[in-house]
């Protein structure tokens, strides 16, 4: 589906949207309540994939295919690794059988999981025999990816002993570490995190417990995004949304009163606000902590022209696309002046943005919704606009709601 997009003609926007449920809180919750069958869960993401971590859950034998979803893969491999008598194959999409699982297959074999690899090492996908785990302690390197962890750590309570993890290297995407660490202590299992060592005591049975998914902030940054690019007055209200976040995108309040966006917090939502504020030239962010908005704030620098320099970018090259290569491709089509290194973005300053180019989204919702803000300044194409339901298929829906022009080719 190729979508063309306009935006709206009365830049000074005033709505309100509901957006779904974190998939990163959704795709935890699932897992903890298939090994806790007294969680129950509301709001949770209706994103492909919190439905493919759903439907993996519920097999026992044959093969699991997660399509394009980290979490899941992830999260399954922990999962199926301690299920005594299921035994499953994982595998994905093709850019799946490229993503690392090394560190967290190594991780989970020391304590007695037996899983091998259907094709080539290190990479699903993956056959898994559920295994019962009584061995407790764990070592594995924390700079490529923190879903090894959080894997971890989900299965960790279920074990006879818990588990106890030490962490090699700088740890990375740190807060989704603390997010798992929080949903467990809200089912009431203990843990503890110091210097580079987690703990998680066992637990085998959990009191009925109903776990309420934040919306999404991810998802949230293409708003903000909107926002930065309107004039001056124009208010989104998001919800649902709190002001003590488990997700630590919610940092994009902190990071965008930098390009004029000011947020309040009320009862369960978010007022984004955009004042008359002069934005910097020059804008340096460290997203090592929120790798999934630093497509949206290049795209928001580049909408703004005003330069930024990006670093902490080094799991980037490793998600759904390598998306400093792709952000680097598809900026420099509309006329940015952009270049990356392995873990850093920069760009300079420039002015104007080449009209009616068709962005390419490399089967990455991301590429998708964190161009689509650009609307407000241009009017461009956005290929394959599909993907955005790996994590919010509203998304053109919510636009539409915001009086963006949409038109399918
Ligand atoms: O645990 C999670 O829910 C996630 C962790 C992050 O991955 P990395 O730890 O690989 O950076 C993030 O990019 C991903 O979208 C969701
Ligand atoms: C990286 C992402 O997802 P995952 O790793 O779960 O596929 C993302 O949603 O930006």
């Amino acid at each position: 589906m190729k979508l063309h997009l306009t935006g709206p003609s009365n830049t000074k926007l005033k709505d309100t949207i509901t957006i779904t449920g974190s998939k990163s809180e959704s795709n935890r919750s699932l897992l903890l309540a298939a090994l806790y069958p007294d969680i129950e869960i509301e709001n949770i993401s209706n994103s492909d994939d919190a439905q493919v971590m759903e439907e993996g859950l519920k097999i026992s034998k044959g093969t699991v295919d997660i399509h394009h979803a980290g979490t899941a893969m992830r999260f399954l491999t922990g999962y199926f690794s301690t299920q005594e008598g299921k035994e499953v194959i994982l595998t994905g999409s093709k850019r799946m059988t490229e993503r690392p699982i090394e560190i967290l297959v190594n991780a989970l074999k020391s304590l007695g999981a037996d899983i091998s690899y259907v094709q080539d090492k290190g990479y699903p996908p993956i056959k898994i025999k559920g295994q019962h785990i009584v061995k407790e302690k764990v070592s594995l390197p924390a700079n490529v990816s923190s879903q090894y962890i959080s894997s971890l750590l989900l299965i960790a309570p279920s074990l006879e002993n818990g588990l106890q993890l030490e962490l090699v290297g700088k740890i990375t995407s740190v807060p989704y570490i603390k997010m798992t660490l929080a949903l467990l202590e809200e089912i009431g299992v203990e843990t503890s995190f110091e210097g580079n060592v987690i703990k998680v005591s066992s637990k085998a049975n959990v009191s009925p417990t109903t776990l309420v998914v934040e919306s999404d902030w991810s998802s949230a940054s293409y708003f903000y995004g909107i926002c930065a690019l309107a004039a001056p007055g124009t208010e989104i209200t998001l919800s649902a949304y709190k002001e003590k976040s488990l997700q630590g995108d919610s940092v994009l309040a902190k990071i965008y009163t930098a390009f004029g966006v000011e947020t309040s917090f009320g009862k369960n939502k978010i007022t984004l606000k955009k004042t008359d504020k002069i934005v910097s030239a020059e804008n340096e962010f460290d997203l090592a902590n929120a790798p999934d908005i630093a497509q949206t704030i290049a795209v928001t620098c580049f909408g703004l022209g005003v330069g930024c320099h990006l670093i902490g970018l080094h799991t980037l090259k490793i998600k759904e696309t390598d998306r400093l290569e792709a952000l680097h491709t598809e900026l420099s089509k509309l006329g940015a002046n952009i270049s990356v290194t392995d873990k850093t973005l920069t760009i300079i300053p420039s002015i104007g943005i080449l009209k009616d180019i068709a962005i390419d989204t490399y089967n990455d919702h991301r590429m998708a919704m964190a161009f689509a803000p650009l609307a407000m300044k241009t009017t461009l194409y956005v290929n394959d606009a599909e993907v955005v339901s790996k994590s919010y298929p509203d998304f053109w829906n919510d636009l539409k709601q915001l009086n963006f022009s949409i038109k399918e080719l």
